[in-house]
């Protein structure tokens, strides 16, 4: 990717824009090939949340990703370019093909060095590769550059103005757009946010399960039967439930409201510019790589929070000492070193994977984990260890394939975005998936012809929840329904 160095701040002379444009232009023109102009640039200290409150559209890509752990966040809106893979085995090998042909249209200037400055790739994906197309309106892979990306990490803030350009634009309007731009977002008050208010108390809603909860549990009793046969070791079996709302779901408010009830999980939203939104809490990082180290979760096993310390500290060890959980949590972690070793990383020290697992305490339910780190080498690319990682026994089960098919045959709703890898790859190798659980998918619903709102109270928006938990030798239908229950309960009160 070509680097325009710059001593000036382009976006503070318009004079300097202008010409920075036009050598993009001049190449475009040369190489008989659209060029994408990228500027990056360290600004006071603005919130990503704000930003997507103001700039995100129904009719606009967006992304957001934040990790309150580590104080950072990340908010994407509109594309530059994008690509889209309705279905196919190669989808991740297609998207890679994509963010490797843009970066090498792309010409680049201003502050690129600082972590999590510069360009950067959005990238979401459903957990099948051959999505439904009624009823899932994410495409199996897309990808795209963002027209506006705002990273905030610690104190922090780094923007990228990202412009397609061709060969026969207009340079003057071109370059007002971008000037345009770039002030309206320096002049967004990071104070524009809501106060933060527990959303259930302002939002009613409507319930129905898609399926009734007494089919999950004869699916998980079946389920067991089948392990039991040695079909197979581990499934994880989902469950929705559709809800209606009685007041607009508003995005912000939701994110709010996740990230103040699950201040250690990723909080995630991503629109498809066709009003479909996709959000959740996740607490699992399916791939995390930062300067060629490399972190993935195994987080499977489950227990409830106590209502007393003590209670929860009897719940914590019940889970630490049980094979069964243990045996499931094993499943995921061998999966895992499986698909590194594949690619030839190295997971056999013992600074690779700890001994016992660790607990990752939320604030309604508990789960063994286990970070597994290693090196990256240089030309082995994020998004070729994503395609073997995904989907884990962490959301699939084992053996993968047999797994998959006992998917389909048991849950009788499309999994869309849910359980899939959500994240962003930028061109320095750097990358950050998480895996989207504990989410939801937010549209609206058609209205009738007869649609009247004094008559019809509901604001026609439509959330659908998900909830899954892995099943072993040994599981029991009730803990499992249970563990469902509890994580719909959790969403419910987050969401809407
Ligand atoms: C599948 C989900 O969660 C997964 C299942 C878990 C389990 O069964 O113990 C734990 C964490 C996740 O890997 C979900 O929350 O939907």
């Amino acid at each position: 990717m070509p680097v325009v160095p710059s001593d000036a701040n382009l976006l503070q002379d318009r004079r300097e824009l202008y010409r920075f444009l036009a050598t993009c232009q001049q190449v475009a023109v040369e190489k008989q090939c659209p060029q994408i102009a990228s500027i990056s640039l360290e600004v006071p200290p603005l919130d990503p949340l704000a930003i997507l409150q103001a700039l995100a559209r129904p009719s606009r890509l967006y992304f957001y990703l934040e990790n309150g752990g580590e104080q950072e966040a990340i908010a994407a809106i509109d594309s530059a370019v994008e690509c889209e893979v309705s279905r196919g085995k190669d989808r991740f090998d297609r998207v890679r093909e994509f963010v490797r042909s843009s970066q090498k249209n792309t010409i680049a200037t201003g502050l690129l060095d600082p972590p999590f400055s510069g360009l950067h790739f959005f990238c979401s994906f459903t957990f099948f590769d051959d999505p439904s197309s009624e009823s899932s309106p994410f495409p199996a892979a897309r990808a795209f550059l963002p027209r506006w990306q705002i990273s905030r990490s610690q104190n922090r803030c780094f923007l990228a103005i990202n412009t397609c350009l061709q060969s026969d634009d207009d340079l003057d309007r071109l370059s007002e757009r971008v000037w345009q731009d770039y002030q309206n977002i320096i002049h967004i008050p990071s104070n524009a946010l809501p106060q933060f208010e527990p959303l259930h108390r302002l939002n009613g809603f409507k319930k129905f399960s898609i399926e009734q909860l007494r089919n999950f549990k004869e699916s998980a009793i079946a389920a067991i039967d089948a392990i039991g046969d040695r079909q197979f070791h581990k499934i994880v079996l989902a469950h929705a439930i559709d809800v209606t709302l009685k007041t607009p779901f508003n995005l912000v408010h939701s994110l709010q409201n996740l990230s103040e009830l699950y201040p250690d999980c990723y909080i995630f939203a991503t629109g498809n510019g066709r009003g479909d939104r996709f959000i959740g809490a996740s607490p699992e990082r399916l791939l995390g790589i930062r300067n060629g180290q490399l972190v993935t979760d195994a987080l499977a096993g489950s227990a409830p929070r106590g209502r007393t310390p003590r209670e929860d500290e009897a719940l914590a060890q019940a889970l630490l000492d049980s094979e069964k959980e243990r045996h499931e949590h094993r499943l995921v972690i061998d999966f895992i070193t499986e698909c590194l070793q594949q690619l030839g990383l190295n997971v056999a020290n013992n600074r690779a994977i700890p001994l016992v697992p660790h607990l990752l305490q939320l604030s309604n339910i508990q789960h063994l984990w286990t970070p597994i780190r290693t090196d990256v080498p240089a030309n082995v690319h994020p998004l070729e260890i994503l395609a073997r990682l995904h989907p884990t026994p962490a959301v699939a089960g084992s053996p993968q394939q047999t797994a998959c098919e006992q998917i389909r045959h048991y849950e009788r709703f499309d999994r869309g975005l849910y359980a899939a890898p959500l994240g962003w790859v930028d061109d320095r190798g750097n990358a950050e998936f998480i895996v989207g659980i504990r989410s939801a998918w937010i549209h609206s619903k058609p209205q009738s012809p007869a649609f009247n709102a004094s008559t019809n109270p509901d604001s026609g928006d439509r959330a659908r929840l998900y909830a899954g938990a892995g099943i072993v030798a040994g599981s029991d239908p009730d803990k499992e329904l249970a563990e469902i229950q509890l994580k719909l309960q959790a969403l419910l009160k987050a969401l809407v």
